[in-house]
């Protein structure tokens, strides 16, 4: 191949200079909406004292793609990747690609997401220790060439417990690891009786929710399966901390205020802060913004703006 075209980041390897732009990243973040990962990526700047090059704002790299956003803080790379398995399999795709090209050395995964909890209230966090389809087959079946191809949806298990370890004890949130249920829709899906259709009624779900929660499956969410299979597909390291929305046992409807909400969506945002700063050698429970770090390529923020700006 000539050259790569990642098409749906707006990004190649012959256009761009991938090794240049992203050979120092360490860190994958990746979750829902792009409003969730420009939140984090601020966020991360912060705890890890990082500053953007003078005259320069934090950009979305893929903004000319219209599908994904991606953000860039000195080691972490930060994507939203939309709903869904086939959203988050194409980005997945792209991005193993961009790790390749660009070099990077053992990148560490990670989802950032809410779900619905079973048997644990709204505001907690379940890490995925592995994910099981809606039948709970603990792999991907993705047809391939007409035949079904079954990728094991495995994730890094001393990866969960040491993000089960950053755990504080006046964090405002539990955390759980446990096994993550992705399924292909949110309503039928999850056995909601919420939907535009349903054609069972509440004993069929919660005798399909006990069968879940007898399983050990701690919550809910749609890219899980998808995202474990393949990073472990790859080799690469990876988690899942996902934030409950609400307990399923006790209903469908998220009906919890919006502000409530977005202070939750944050709470994943915490511990995969407090395991990149220990990972970047720095303390996890005292501010950094005094202590920034130096600028490892202060021309970077400008060179991604001239280049995403020329891409076509
Ligand atoms: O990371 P997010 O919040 O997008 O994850 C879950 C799973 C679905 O994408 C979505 C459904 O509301 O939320
Ligand atoms: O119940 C929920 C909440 C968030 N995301 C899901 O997939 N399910």
């Amino acid at each position: 191949m000539e050259q790569d075209i990642l098409y749906h980041l707006a990004l190649g390897s012959g256009s761009h200079d991938l090794v240049e732009m992203f050979s120092e990243i360490r860190f994958v973040c990746m979750g829902g909406t792009p409003k969730r990962m420009e939140q984090f990526a601020n966020f991360i700047m912060d705890e890890i004292g990082y500053k953007l090059p003078a005259g320069t704002t934090l950009l979305d790299i893929s903004y000319r793609s219209y599908r994904y956003s991606m953000y860039k803080v000195g080691p972490v790379l930060c994507f939203s990747h939309g709903m869904g398995i086939p959203s988050v399999g194409i980005l997945l795709h792209e991005v193993i690609k961009l790790m390749y090209h660009a070099k990077c050395k053992d990148p560490i995964f990670f989802r950032l997401g809410t779900c619905g909890g079973i048997g644990i209230e709204g505001g907690n966090l379940v890490i995925s220790e592995s994910a099981v389809d809606g039948m709970l087959q603990p792999f991907l079946e993705l047809p391939v060439l007409g035949k079904l191809k079954r990728r094991p949806a495995i994730l890094d298990k001393q990866l969960a417990n040491d993000l089960k370890n950053l755990h504080m004890d006046d964090d405002p949130f539990s955390v759980s690891v446990g096994k993550t249920m992705c399924t292909y829709d949110f309503y039928e899906g999850q056995g909601r009786l919420d939907g535009a259709f349903c054609d069972y009624n509440e004993a069929d779900k919660l005798s399909f929710l006990k069968k879940v929660h007898d399983a050990n499956i701690l919550n809910m969410e749609m890219e899980s399966l998808c995202f474990a299979a393949l990073c472990y597909h790859a080799g690469i390291k990876a988690a899942v901390v996902c934030v409950t929305l609400l307990n399923r046992l006790h209903g469908d409807q998220v009906s919890t205020p919006k502000e409530t909400l977005n202070k939750w969506q944050e709470y994943p945002q915490i511990l995969v802060a407090r395991y990149i700063k220990k990972q970047l050698g720095l303390p996890i429970n005292i501010p950094q913004r005094e202590h920034p770090q130096v600028v490892k390529n202060p021309k970077h923020a400008q060179m991604v703006r001239q280049e995403s700006a020329s891409f076509e």
